[in-house]
């Protein structure tokens, strides 16, 4: 075409069409990544061609939660209710008004279903888990797996967390017995690895006892993505598939997809034959295979069968979405504590008193009484959360619900991010944002603070659906640590507060949480 049109117009050559064409590209491509948002009159971070609003958002060299602060904190000294951004060449949406955030997380929830986080179903079974899947698929997948996680159904698994925390207990007896500092993250980690490896594949893991165990090995590796795949789905979602097809990034490496599939499906289909009942996920995925619904389950638990090609997926999102979140929000919580030996005593003294009325045992009942303890973990989640923004993508045309020159409409496609970090550390709900105070959650504070305020794990439809069993796991093991021993900040360990990682998914902060140990 350019050819024809280089031929009707002689005094100019085709060199000339040529660079024309490619000026109007780079000219329009220059508009789209710095002027989408001031166009609707929204505030906007302004652009650079390619890169978008933020060098360091691109090249994955600055924690994520503090970049989207900085754009936060501008709107609202502005008293703007959002900003436009640029990730590379995509406009984003950041909501930043409390009202904003409900309309997209709940109340407009139909035009927000999806993350946008692609998957591949044919070739990667396992991503076509409950946190990637969209729309009506996920709807449906959701209602069936909500039952999963009831407070009776917690119950029953509690034995089998606390099984893992005994085991804990005894290696923290060793290590703390060597005198050496602990990395309290690494421990943690092995023991939300062996819990989820008994509640979702049904095995023993074995990572407390053996940190080169093959679950632990594989499972370090699925949550260590490289530098590429997380630049793909951060900044880039939508040319994943140029990526796999012409770079090889997998969306999951196959090693790891391997492991974890082989394992799941032998002891799935081993209690098939054998019928024998350990209360734990793969019994459940079970019985929502088999029967279409739970034993016991009323009428609204019987949501149909899953298809059996995704369920070890949802037994690998429990893994993926609840290991790494509650070993590093139990990490940062024993590092605060070290830092916070007033706090510490309190939740110590706390326990001993909890669980004096409950036999001396950390029972399921105990758990609900370790109320000051529960406010030391959310306070964790608030300073460092698992997630540092949450995305969600437009899947219906959207009209902004607020003042704008001209009406503004959010295409099908584009993503808004809600900025935890930002949010939990806006010193309008938080005096102090930065700093470490329990007290930030007794019940008058909650009252005193509007409902966005507080978003560890999200809100909503979908709204992190292992928060009970997170919360579960992540008492037992405070009240297991706080009852036996007393951490201290490792002697010359300067890194407090800690730094945040920039380039993983998860919130990670550095240095490993290393601290002292001393047995009681
Ligand atoms: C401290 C622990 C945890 C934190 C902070 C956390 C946080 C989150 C967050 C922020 C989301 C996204 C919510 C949203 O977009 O509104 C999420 C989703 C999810 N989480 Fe968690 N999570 C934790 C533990 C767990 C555990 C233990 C499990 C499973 C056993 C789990 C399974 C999931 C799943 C499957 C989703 C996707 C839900 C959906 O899209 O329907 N998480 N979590």
């Amino acid at each position: 075409m350019l050819a024809a049109l280089a031929a009707v117009t002689p005094a100019v050559g085709l060199r000339e069409v040529l660079l024309a064409a490619t000026a109007l590209l780079i000219v329009s491509f220059y508009f789209k990544t710095t002027d989408f948002w001031s166009r609707r009159g929204i505030l906007q971070v302004k652009g650079l061609p390619i890169v978008g609003s933020s060098l360091r958002f691109y090249l994955q060299t600055e924690y994520r939660g503090h970049i989207l602060q900085r754009f936060y904190t501008q709107a609202r000294e502005k008293g703007e209710p959002c900003v436009g951004i640029y990730v590379g060449t995509s406009p984003v949406l950041v909501a930043v008004d409390q009202d904003l955030i409900r309309a997209v997380m709940v109340k407009d929830f139909p035009h927000f279903m999806g993350r946008g986080v692609p998957f591949d179903r044919k070739n990667e079974p396992l991503t076509a888990n409950l946190f990637n899947i969209e729309g009506n698929e996920w709807r449906s997948l959701r209602h069936k797996l909500t039952p999963t996680f009831t407070s009776g159904r917690m119950r029953a698994m509690f034995p089998l967390v606390s099984a893992c925390a005994e085991e804990m207990a005894a290696v923290l007896r060793a290590e703390a017995a060597s005198g050496e500092p602990v990395s309290m993250l690494d421990l943690i980690a092995r023991y939300t690895t062996d819990v989820i490896g008994t509640c979702a594949f049904g095995i023993q893991a074995n990572a407390l006892k053996d940190p080169r165990s093959e679950f632990r090995v594989l499972g370090k590796a699925a949550v260590n993505f490289s530098h590429l795949h997380t630049f793909f789905i951060n900044v880039m979602p939508h040319a994943v598939p140029v990526a796999k097809k012409y770079f090889n990034v997998g969306l999951m490496d196959k090693a790891v997809s391997k492991f974890f599939t082989r394992v799941f499906q032998e002891n799935f289909e081993f209690r098939q034959r054998s019928n024998a009942l350990r209360h734990d996920f793969v019994d459940l995925l079970l019985q929502i295979k088999t029967k279409g619904k739970l034993d016991g389950g009323d009428e609204k638990d019987s949501a149909g069968k899953i298809d059996d090609d995704i369920i070890p997926a949802q037994a690998f999102i429990f893994f993926l979405a609840g290991f790494e979140t509650s070993s590093g929000t139990l990490g940062n919580t024993m590092t605060e504590l070290a830092h916070n030996p007033d706090v510490q005593d309190k939740a110590r003294a706390e326990v001993q008193r909890v669980l004096a009325n409950h036999g001396g045992q950390i029972t399921y009942e105990a758990l609900h009484d370790l109320t000051y303890l529960e406010q030391v973990i959310e306070e964790t989640m608030r300073l460092y959360p698992a997630g540092s923004h949450m995305a969600r993508v437009v899947t219906e045309d959207y009209a902004l619900p607020i003042p704008t020159e001209k009406p503004a409409v959010l295409p099908k496609g584009m993503r808004v991010f809600i900025p935890t970090f930002a949010i939990h550390r806006d010193p309008e709900f938080y005096p102090e944002p930065d700093k470490f105070d329990p007290d930030n959650f007794t019940a008058e504070a909650k009252r005193a603070r509007p409902n966005y305020a507080y978003i560890p794990f999200g809100e909503g439809p979908r709204i992190c659906i292992g928060l009970r069993f997170a919360m579960m796991e992540m008492k037992v093991a405070l009240a297991t640590v706080l009852r036996g021993f007393r951490v201290e900040p490792a002697p010359g360990n300067k890194d407090y507060p800690p730094r945040f990682r920039p380039q993983p998914f998860i919130t990670q902060t550095c240095g490993g949480n290393i601290v002292h140990l001393l047995p009681l």
